[in-house]
């Protein structure tokens, strides 16, 4: 049962505190249950306390035998340390769920114990507001209970895919990273409808509009964009017009390739960090 679950962020920077305020605001889970730790910056913890009613506690003050799920959040370069810590403190029963970008399961098996329980997980940053589009990948040793618990959990942040590992790497670049591509979109369109002299906020709010309501109708009709793109483009008006010069400068190349760059580093990530370890091994 989710409810009596209790939940602890090892590492409590953007993406857990986004995490963080999706949980809470599912109203699923105790926020008392939900356990933000960091190394030593008091601060930052006090600040998500404050914030979202959970408790802020440092790592070596962590009652570990009291956690149900571990959700680790660092960088990926600091999962090496993060594991041999926790190595020592969990038992092979404990859920460990991972959204760092190109650690694997084996990555994680082989750093704890024989048979532990992990999950690798991929949200966005959507998920504070419980929109996150997040995929899973269970590691070969965890049970269909834990699945399930993982599946009600982060449900609570938003719409959960279980994916097969090999399509971590591209559903990364799609949905990990997918809202910067957004961002930066809307960052343009703004900059060009405050040149053209409308205000900035008018604009922002416009533009949010717009990308909601064409996500919608994705969602809701069984249509493709295709269809959805011809329907907006009368000959020669002003969307041809539009399509025209985001073809002639490599719009749709360029949309293509942050997908493509952002796959390709995660896939990167992974070699990088299963090399390292290879190296510790053979010192
Ligand atoms: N930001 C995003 O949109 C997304 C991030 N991710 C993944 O989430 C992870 C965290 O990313 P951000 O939150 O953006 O980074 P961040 O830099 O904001 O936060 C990382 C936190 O981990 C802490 N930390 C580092 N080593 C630690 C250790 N050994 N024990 C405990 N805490 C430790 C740091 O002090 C920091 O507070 C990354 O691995 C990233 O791949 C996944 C999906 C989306
Ligand atoms: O940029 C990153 O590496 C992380 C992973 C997915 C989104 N942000």
């Amino acid at each position: 049962m989710l409810h009596e679950k209790t939940v602890a962020f090892i590492g409590a920077g953007s993406m857990a505190e986004a995490m963080i305020s999706g949980l809470v605001n599912s109203n699923k889970i105790p926020a008392h249950q939900i356990i933000a730790t960091n190394r030593s910056n008091g601060e930052r913890l006090a600040v998500l306390e404050a914030k979202y009613g959970i408790k802020g506690i440092k790592l070596d003050q962590l009652q570990f035998d009291q956690i149900d799920v571990f959700i680790l959040a660092m960088k990926p370069k600091d999962v090496e340390k993060a594991l041999n810590n926790l190595i020592g403190q969990i038992e092979v029963n404990q859920l460990v769920l991972s959204v760092l970008a190109g650690i694997t399961t084996t990555y994680l098996e082989q750093n704890l114990h024989n048979g532990q329980q992990v999950v690798r997980v991929m949200p966005n940053t959507s998920s504070t507001i419980g929109e996150s589009a997040t995929a899973i990948s269970p590691g070969h040793a965890t049970s269909n209970e834990n699945i399930i618990l993982t599946q009600e959990l982060l449900g609570c942040i938003g719409e959960v895919y279980t994916i097969k590992e090999k399509d971590m790497d591209i559903f990364t670049g799609l949905a990990g990273s997918g809202p910067a591509y957004f961002y930066y979109l809307m960052e343009h369109m703004e900059k060009q409808g405050s040149e053209a002299g409308f205000d900035v906020e008018t604009t922002r709010q416009i533009i949010a509009q717009t990308i909601v309501g064409a996500a919608k109708m994705i969602q809701e009709q069984d249509v493709t964009p295709t269809v959805l793109r011809e329907k907006v483009t009368s000959p020669n008006g002003t969307t041809a017009a539009g399509l025209k010069a985001l073809d002639d400068n490599g719009g749709g190349l360029a949309i293509s390739k942050a997908v493509e760059h952002a796959a390709i580093r995660s896939k990167e990530i992974s070699e990088q960090i299963q090399e390292s370890l290879l190296v510790s091994a053979n010192k």
